[in-house]
């Protein structure tokens, strides 16, 4: 039996939650990233046995859609799929639902849907320090009934997962992350990003249309030197503060 985390976390976020549902589990896990460009993921073949935890952000209330299409190529041969969607404290909205298509379309058995937060990448004052303890505590607690059900052979979700179809229309690209005087032009930035928009000769040239605005750029940069205009921050803020106001929990499907 593999279990194998299948991640795409552009600020770490996604995986920081994804290793907290799983590390109760006392095996060993694998892990697959979706970020990494190129990858032939039509090679990437499960079995029954297998247990895998497809995680990603909620972006626009949608999968990213990179990660939507690597995942896509993936056989899932009837493993069991627990669905991990994170966001920044304001609503995953059609997210989960997309996910739970993509997993069936895979062939694999969804199992299991968790909803948890993590900081906003874009506004980090939202769900800042989060997964903090109480969700620590929450994904152990959901890590624990989910390793239960699969023990029991228990492989169907009964529950259902929210969300609409048609999804909501896919957006909120368009801010981009650009270096400041401090870039060294060291091309980590360029090496990491997982659409590759950025020229690792100059990483000041981007292709906007294939960037996805995943913030990656900004957590990997080693110089802190790439950001949003702090304007386009400042107005998503804004537009964010009533409904991120309010805290969120962890949420489990089963
Ligand atoms: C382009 C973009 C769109 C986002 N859209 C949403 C959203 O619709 N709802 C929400 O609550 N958080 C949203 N977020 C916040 C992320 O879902 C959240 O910060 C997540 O933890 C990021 O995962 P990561 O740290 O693995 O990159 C968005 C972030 C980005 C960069």
């Amino acid at each position: 039996m593999r279990i194998v985390n299948i991640l795409f976390s552009p600020t770490g976020g996604t995986r920081k939650a994804a290793e907290k549902l799983t590390e109760t589990w006392g095996t060993e896990t694998e892990t697959m990233d979706l970020m990494t460009y190129g990858a032939d993921f039509s090679e990437e073949r499960f079995t029954e046995e297998d247990v895998v935890v497809f995680a990603v952000p909620s972006f626009g209330g949608r999968v990213p859609s990179a990660a939507a299409e690597r995942f896509s190529r993936i056989k899932g041969n009837g493993a069991a799929c627990i669905l991990l969607c994170v966001y920044g404290n304001r609503a995953y909205d059609d997210t989960l639902a997309e996910m739970e298509d993509l997993a069936k379309d895979c062939g694999f058995q969804v199992t299991a849907a968790v909803a948890a937060i993590a900081e906003h990448s874009i506004a980090h004052q939202y769900a800042a320090g989060r997964p903090d303890e109480t969700d620590t505590e929450n994904l152990h607690a959901f890590g624990e009934q989910i390793w239960q059900k699969i023990q029991r052979g228990e492989r169907a979700l009964t529950e259902t997962i929210p969300g609409n179809r048609p999804y909501r229309e896919a957006g909120g690209g368009g801010m981009i992350p650009r270096p400041s005087d401090t870039c060294v032009k060291c091309g980590i930035c360029a090496a990491k990003c997982p659409v590759h928009a950025i020229d690792p000769e100059d990483p000041a040239d981007i292709q906007e249309e294939v960037c996805i605005s995943c913030m990656g750029c900004t957590a990997v940069c080693p110089h802190g030197a790439r950001a949003l205009h702090p304007d386009a921050v400042a107005e998503v803020s804004e537009k964010l503060k009533e409904v991120c106001s309010v805290r969120k929990e962890c949420e489990l499907y089963l």
